[in-house]
């Protein structure tokens, strides 16, 4: 039997309990794949009491966790007991986040879990307790890190049958931006897209577009520098080695329908410019795939809402979504790995944006 997927718990006091409660109850009518969780059960089980749902807990192990999954939520023990209060950050909760994802990441280092499915933190809360990476992005990256080599650049891409975006500089703050952004990091950060999205996507020659920085991506560079000084040669650069690449393109007009028909990936330069379009089009179908490691992992594209935590009012179909998308890249890699000439990534090739060419 597959091994299960491993769900990391997020904050607790925020919405990760409630939407993977609500994943748990829907498992049938949606046809997810069998996941087991990692954190504290007590936790879980007095979020489930909140709720007013009947959720059965089965402590259990990866190996088993499949079998039990139709009748019990399965469950990893691990890190601490959460002593915080739904809704409301606290650094406490910083230990059973760590503890939890890195519970997640032994069983899919170990091949125990197929891929990892993180369940929002809150950066803040993180940053206050000590934790050094802007987000999961870079924290699984410096774990995926092989012994004495570098961490590999991990690139993330929010996907959705609607629209495929990546932010090539992700959480800096936006006065920064111009300074990080370099053709190298772009060429890098294509380079990365265009084999992923072939090695875990199927989609063999992405079409990706580039915004550009500035409004008009510069107007001739009469609008700032950066999109003829970095944006154009970058481009250039990943055309040369074969990429499919565009741009720089004016970022406003990219994001309708008739635009959207044109590429499978849009690169934008900085966060918001496109998880604004994408979360608009996709809030609730909207997964963040990390791109660049040498282990699948998806998330939720949204954070911990705290305010409705433990109100029963949190939607679990992002995460349900991830979770799908998660198994299906785990699939397709397991049937690579046996020798499949043809790419088995099969919906999550024929849902991406490409699909949508004319
Ligand atoms: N992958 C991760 O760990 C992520 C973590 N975050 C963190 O989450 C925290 C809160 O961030 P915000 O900007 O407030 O974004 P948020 O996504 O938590 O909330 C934004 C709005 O969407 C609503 N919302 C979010 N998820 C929902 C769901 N499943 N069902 C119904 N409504 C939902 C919230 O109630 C709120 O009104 C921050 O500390 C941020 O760092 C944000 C994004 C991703
Ligand atoms: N806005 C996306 C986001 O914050 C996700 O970050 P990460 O925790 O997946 O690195």
């Amino acid at each position: 039997m597959a091994a299960p997927l491993a769900v990391s718990l997020g904050d607790p006091a925020g919405i990760g309990p409630d939407i993977t409660l609500g994943a748990w109850t829907r498992r049938e009518q949606a046809g997810l794949p069998p996941f087991i969780v990692t954190g504290d059960p007590a936790a879980i089980a007095a979020r489930a009491r909140r709720l007013g749902l009947a959720v059965p807990l089965a402590e259990t192990t990866p190996e088993e966790a499949a079998a039990c999954f139709g009748t019990a939520l399965p469950v990893w023990p691990a890190g601490p007991a959460f002593t915080g209060t739904p809704g409301t950050p606290d650094r406490s909760s910083a230990a059973c986040v760590l503890a939890s994802l890195e519970a997640a990441l032994d069983l899919v280092a170990s091949g125990r879990a197929a891929a990892i499915v993180t369940n929002p933190l809150a950066k803040s809360v993180m940053y206050g307790a000590g934790f050094p990476f802007p987000g999961h992005t870079e924290y699984l990256a410096a774990k995926a890190a092989a012994p004495g080599q570098p961490a590999p650049r991990p690139v993330m891409m929010i996907w959705s049958p609607a629209l495929a975006v990546v932010p090539a500089t992700i959480h800096i703050p936006y006065r920064d931006v111009p300074a990080r952004l370099t053709c190298d990091l772009l060429v890098e950060t294509g380079r990365i897209i265009a084999r992923d999205m072939a090695h875990r996507f199927g989609v063999a020659r992405p079409r990706l577009a580039f915004c550009g920085l500035n409004p008009h991506a510069g107007e001739d560079g009469t609008l700032g520098t950066e999109d003829e000084a970095v944006v154009r040669p970058a481009v250039a650069a990943l055309r040369r080695e074969g990429i499919d690449a565009a741009g720089p393109l004016p970022a406003d007009t990219l994001f309708h329908a008739e635009a959207r028909a044109g590429y499978d990936v849009a690169v934008g330069m900085y966060h918001d410019q496109v998880l604004i379009p994408a979360k608009t089009l996709a809030f609730h179908d909207g997964v963040n795939v990390t791109l660049g490691l040498p282990f699948i992992r998806t998330s939720p594209d949204h954070g911990t809402a705290f305010a409705i935590a433990g109100t029963g009012t949190a939607n679990p179909s992002s995460l349900m979504a991830a979770l799908r998308l998660a198994r299906r890249l785990a699939d397709a890699e397991a049937a690579c790995k046996a020798g499949a000439d043809r790419h088995p990534a099969g919906q999550a090739a024929a849902e991406t944006p490409g699909a949508m060419r004319a």
